[in-house]
């Protein structure tokens, strides 16, 4: 097992990605604390945890967590140092996220509030909360889930890509200013990963029909195989990023589908 006592604060966790990085961890022998809204989801791969991989050393509990609250951050950090005894934690991962198809003439607004909330805020708050104890501790690994869409420009999802160029900026900023502390910030930037909820919220149907994509499904419902990645590929991203030797850091990661233009 690769990761066998590392402790690991994982931020939307209960669906998609983020509940396909939890399994990756878990069967690596990690300590996890898994956060999100849905406790049950949660639960639901918690379970999923202890049956695929029995035979683990790993270790996994769900949190309640709203990334868009400081509070709540702290409070998901906090339960990860209490429940495994420890300062810090070796490393946090925040696949928290949410994408509207919108067209900017359709002005869906409280869709844009959302995403610079979620994914905007949502990332300076998991920052804020665990750069200060990892610093201390000298310390840890700070992985955000960003897109493609943090280097690409697609039509129909104009704040969507403003918020993950957001993430890509702050992390590479941080990541400079923390050199030399000990702790490092990574980014991942996935294309179509399928088997998510992502468009399930969607409601702009001009922007989705315009993307080829339907909404109210999950990702990649119709699609060949070859057209997508699926939530094991990023977790096994993850874990490259984990395990690198300690002189190297793998500051981010493009990660598409072999097909995709
Ligand atoms: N699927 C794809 O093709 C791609 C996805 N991504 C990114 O990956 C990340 C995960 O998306 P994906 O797995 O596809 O979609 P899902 O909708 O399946 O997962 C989103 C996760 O974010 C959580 N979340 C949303 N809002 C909040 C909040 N306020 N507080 C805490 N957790 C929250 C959800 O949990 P809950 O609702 O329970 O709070 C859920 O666990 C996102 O950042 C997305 O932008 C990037 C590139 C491609
Ligand atoms: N593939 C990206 C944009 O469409 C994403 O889902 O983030």
């Amino acid at each position: 097992m690769l990761l066998t006592g590392q402790v690991i604060c994982l931020v939307g966790a209960s669906s998609g990605i983020g509940a396909g990085v939890a399994e990756g961890l878990y069967r690596e022998g990690a300590k996890v604390i898994i956060g999100a809204r849905r406790l049950n989801k949660l639960e639901d791969v918690v379970k999923l945890c202890n049956d695929n991989h029995p035979n683990s050393q790993g270790q996994i509990h769900p949190v309640e967590c709203d990334v868009t609250s400081r509070e709540s951050v702290q409070k998901l950090f906090d339960t990860a140092c209490e429940q495994y005894s420890c300062s810090s934690v070796d490393a946090i991962v925040n696949c928290a996220g949410v994408m509207y198809f919108t067209k900017m003439k359709n002005a869906q607004m409280d869709q844009w509030d959302q995403t610079v909330d979620v994914n905007c805020k949502g990332a300076t708050n998991c920052m804020g909360v665990a750069i200060p104890p990892m610093v201390e501790a000298k310390k840890g690994k700070i992985i955000s889930i960003t897109s493609d869409a943090g280097v690409r420009d697609f039509p129909n999802l104009a704040v969507y890509c403003a918020s993950k160029r957001f993430v890509e900026t702050l992390t590479e900023i941080t990541r400079r200013e923390l050199v030399g502390t000990g702790v490092t910030l990574h980014t991942i930037l996935p294309g179509d990963v399928k088997g998510t909820d992502l468009l399930l919220r969607n409601t702009d149907t001009e922007a989705a029909d315009a993307m080829g994509v339907s909404i109210g499904v999950p990702v990649g419902e119709g699609f060949a195989r070859e057209q997508l990645i699926d939530p094991n590929d990023i977790a096994n991203a993850v874990i490259t990023m984990l395990t690198s030797p300690p002189h190297v850091a793998i500051n981010s990661i493009l990660i598409e589908p072999r097909d995709q233009e």
